[in-house]
């Protein structure tokens, strides 16, 4: 409940749409109401009225037959209209209120979840939010007025008796009995709803694994999985939908039983002359068509315990907090960009012992500069901490003179350009990848990058040159292409004044990784350059002559070898 009022007031900006699409469709609904009693009690009215040769007012009853018939037909035509529109404008809002979200909080706030998780759940459970409002909330409102409103009639034309009796059928078929059903079920549907969203990140990771999995030959038992998670999605499905079936028919035997009390107690009524006759007609028809209104509730109960679970899960993505977050009151960014780390500490979230322990770096502003040190040493973490993708624990980093945690991260991360070890190459042509770092950039632009970064024959031998797809993560490219392509990107920001390039020749052989490393020296022009890398020998080309390679000592490592040792004692 806490959720649905958290999501309601998210959906704050579009309450006008909500309340329209509620009113519509009362409005239509109460015109059906309207139209069905009038027409039962005019039909019975005139044939009274001939039977026993007295006069009748026709005028008023059929020109309000043809008004609600009016309404009725406009009525669920706007209905429709408006419910959907207020649908698709919630769930895009959701959606991107979400992603922003996502955006503060990423990327190292996300490390623990699959990004095929979170695509689930930014997929199919706000997809499930749409039963919140045109399944859930506007029928049980409509139905609860719809309901008063019949029973008050009642009261008014016919009985105090009848409209407590219909009142009890109405609370107990079509409202108690579907919601106690619902909740026999409602693990069941939370099941469901959890398997639903397992299986779509399951699925997208099979995908984009199947080369591998083909070739370890585990593709079988992974399928095997699959197949094990559909048949309980199944089996779950199927309890909730017996119930909900269950749930619908009891509706019918509700809205049977009405009638038969109508016509009992109002045929007593009729031959007592407490009621009369087109009275009786005009109470059956609109208790029969009020049972209308009650029609989606069963649909409803049911779908809120994978709703409820959905909403769940989605608010404890939107909860988790960003790891850095914008400083409460900015400095404006330097002019100057020297890049100071001093004595820097940093240990990662369940580690007991630091990443890095008092590091220090000095990067003046336009020389180069190597960062060595054997695997695991804590390079990455080091230049993770430079753009602020975490906060370090002990040290300051200043940027221009000016501690980085003063200034706007988007500020930051504008003056450097970060090129990781994995860099993510997007599912998209050459020129779409290059153009996601510079939007503005010319195709001439984007061939002078590729020039730089050493691509520029291997582009032009492309089918389709900058237009040609690259496929999913780059699949299509080779690893040293799909890096040169990362560091075009860098390239290509003028606004960057640092290059951070992590690890750029890994993979490649000597003589490319030297030509790779030279391109990269006479292109950085006055940008400074800070190149994560183990090939001291060919450092010479790209970084300063008289800059001794920052490593991150031996003495260090050997201390975190043993600390990581330590992390996995039980
Ligand atoms: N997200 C993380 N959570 C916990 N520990 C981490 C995380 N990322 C890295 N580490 C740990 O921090 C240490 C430093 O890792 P880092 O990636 O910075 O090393 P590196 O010097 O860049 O290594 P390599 O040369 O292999 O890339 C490693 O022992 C690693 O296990």
């Amino acid at each position: 409940m806490r959720d649905l009022l958290r999501l309601l007031k998210l959906w704050r900006p579009a309450w006008p749409w909500l309340l329209g699409a509620v009113l519509v469709s009362l409005l239509t609904t109460l015109a059906n109401l309207t139209l069905m009693a009038t027409a039962g009690w005019f039909v019975t009215a005139m044939a009274v009225a001939g039977a026993t040769g007295s006069a009748i007012n026709y005028f008023t009853p059929s020109s309000i037959i043809r008004f609600t018939a009016i309404v009725r037909t406009g009525g669920r035509w706007l209905d429709r209209v408006l419910g959907h529109e207020a649908t698709f404008r919630l769930l895009s809002a959701t959606r991107t209120a979400l992603f922003s979200r996502l955006e503060a909080i990423a990327p190292a706030g996300l490390d623990d979840l699959r990004s095929s998780e979170v695509g689930a759940r930014l997929k199919l459970d706000v997809d499930r939010l749409e039963l919140v409002f045109l399944r859930l909330i506007a029928p049980l409102v409509v139905a609860l007025i719809v309901g008063v409103l019949v029973v008050l009639v009642i009261a008014w034309r016919g009985d105090g008796t009848l409209a407590a009796a219909i009142a009890a059928i109405i609370v107990i078929g079509a409202l108690l009995l579907p919601l106690l059903l619902a909740r026999t079920s409602r693990a069941a549907a939370e099941r469901e709803a959890a398997l639903a969203s397992q299986i779509q990140s399951r699925t997208i990771e099979h995908l984009d694994g199947l080369a591998a999995l083909l070739i370890t030959g585990d593709d079988r038992r992974r399928s095997d999985q699959l197949a094990q998670l559909l048949a309980e999605r199944m089996k779950a499905e199927r309890q909730v939908v017996n119930r909900s079936a269950l749930a619908q028919a009891m509706l019918g035997i509700a809205s049977d039983a009405a009638v038969m009390v109508v016509l009992g107690l109002g045929a007593a009524a009729v031959a007592s002359a407490r009621l009369a006759g087109p009275d009786l007609t005009l109470l059956l028809l609109l208790v029969l068509s009020c049972f209308e209104a009650f029609a989606p509730i069963p649909a409803a109960a049911f779908g809120f315990g994978a709703t409820a679970s959905a909403l769940r899960r989605l608010f404890a993505l939107w909860d988790r907090q960003p790891l850095v977050e914008d400083p409460a009151h900015p400095v404006a960014l330097p002019p100057g960009h020297d890049l100071i780390a001093d004595h820097v500490s940093f240990t990662y979230p369940g580690r007991s012992q630091p990443a890095l322990a008092d590091v220090n770096l000095a990067l003046p502003a336009g020389s180069a500069r190597r960062l060595d040190g054997a695997s695991g040493a804590g390079k990455s973490t080091l230049i993770s901490l430079l753009v602020r993708a975490r906060d370090l624990d002990r040290g300051e980093i200043r940027l221009g003179g000016v501690p980085i945690k003063q200034l706007r991260l988007a500020d930051l991360r504008s003056r450097i350009a970060l090129v990781p070890q994995r860099p993510h190459v997007f599912a998209a042509t050459i020129a779409d990848n290059l153009r996601a770092f510079a939007p503005q950039a010319s195709d001439e632009q984007l061939w002078q990058a590729l020039a730089k970064a050493g691509l520029q024959n291997a582009v032009n031998n492309m089918p389709d040159q900058l237009a040609t797809y690259v496929g999913h993560g780059g699949a299509q490219l080779s690893g040293g292409e799909a890096r040169r392509l990362a560091i075009a990107r860098g390239l290509l920001r003028d606004d960057a004044r640092i290059l951070v390039l992590d690890e750029p020749t890994e993979g490649l052989d000597d003589a490319s990784a030297a030509a790779m490393l030279s391109t990269i020296a006479s292109s950085r022009g006055d940008r400074s350059l800070l190149l994560v890398s183990h090939r001291g020998g060919l450092s010479p080309a790209s970084a300063d002559d008289n800059q001794k390679p920052l490593v991150l000592g031996d003495a260090d490592l050997a201390a975190h070898h043993r600390n990581q040792r330590a992390d996995q004692q039980p």
